[in-house]
């Protein structure tokens, strides 16, 4: 089978649970072919983000360009984009060189620890140059509230802050609810027309560093490989779900989900471990 050939555009976390590193492993996991153009390097851990180095964006439009003329691509995803400038690079090139490719806006903004990775002036980009142009964003409740300028207090308020959201032109919205400190986790699904919930059991864990990239990487593989969206995200929550139970606890704080439980060879004896 050929896999999904899918471009992340996103920074690098060298702890090695979160952006780049998240999206390689999980788009591996599910059998997709993981291609990167590097935005930003952080030097990041379970604890927090200790410094970050925004790449120039004629570096990061030359990677996009790269892998877009030669290998091609089945779907992309989007995450860390540190600057104005890094996104209208972005959207310019991607205009160009796959208008056709569906694409998955992240609109990273800060990390699982709570330390800024993105400026809050490049929401203003996201919404006038990338959002307009996305087949789903992936907001979770503080990047909804600052795309809304408005706070989202409770479950009950998601489904018409995820209405808003697709005012702003994308296709289709996820909004997540794991920052609501509710027992179950809400995520809503608006499409034009279509509205959608998964709800899930909390799980008790210190292992949620990265879910966010994980769970939209896992998402573009499937659009990738030609699911429909609502299917591609039940397979991407089904995968998340399982990484979250099956962590290792990894570092003093926020940990990894374990991205290679897929990877059945080991258990199998097909591979000695
Ligand atoms: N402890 C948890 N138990 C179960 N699901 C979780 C847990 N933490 C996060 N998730 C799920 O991970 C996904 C991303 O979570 P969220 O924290 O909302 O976004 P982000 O990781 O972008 O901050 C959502 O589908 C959410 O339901
Ligand atoms: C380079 C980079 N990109 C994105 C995130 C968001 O991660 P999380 O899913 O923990 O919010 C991160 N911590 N680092």
């Amino acid at each position: 089978m050929t896999p999904a050939r899918i471009l992340i555009i996103a920074g690098s976390d060298s702890g090695g649970g979160a952006g780049i590193q998240a999206d390689i492993k999980a788009v591996t996991a599910l059998q997709g072919y993981a291609m990167t153009a590097v935005t930003a390097v952080t030097a990041q851990n379970t604890l927090g983000v200790q410094a970050v180095h925004g790449l120039p964006p004629a570096l990061i439009d030359a990677q996009i360009r790269s892998v877009l003329t030669d290998i091609g691509a089945d779907c992309l995803k989007t995450g860390m984009l540190h600057s104005p400038e890094v996104i209208t690079t972005v959207a310019h090139c991607i205009k160009e060189l796959a208008s056709d490719v569906p694409l998955i806006v992240d609109p990273v903004m800060v990390a699982q620890s709570g330390d800024r990775l993105v400026p809050q002036e490049a929401m203003q980009a996201l919404i006038e140059h990338l959002i307009p142009r996305a087949t789903l964003i992936t907001p979770n409740i503080p990047e909804a509230e600052a795309l809304l300028g408005q706070p989202i207090e409770s479950t009950a308020g998601m489904r018409d802050a995820a209405e808003q959201l697709l005012c702003l032109g994308c296709k289709a919205v996820l909004l997540k609810g794991g920052h609501l400190r509710s027992a179950q986790l809400k995520d809503v699904l608006v499409t034009d027309g279509e509205h959608f919930e998964w709800i899930h059991e909390r799980i008790d864990t210190t292992s949620d560093h990265g879910t966010g990239c994980t769970l939209a990487s896992a998402i573009a593989e499937g659009v990738g490989r030609g699911l429909s969206l609502k299917h591609a995200i039940a397979r991407g929550q089904a995968y998340l779900q399982t990484a979250l139970r099956e962590a290792v606890p990894l570092g003093k704080g926020h940990g990894p989900v374990n991205h290679l439980h897929t990877i059945t060879a080991f258990k199998t004896g097909i591979i000695e471990q």
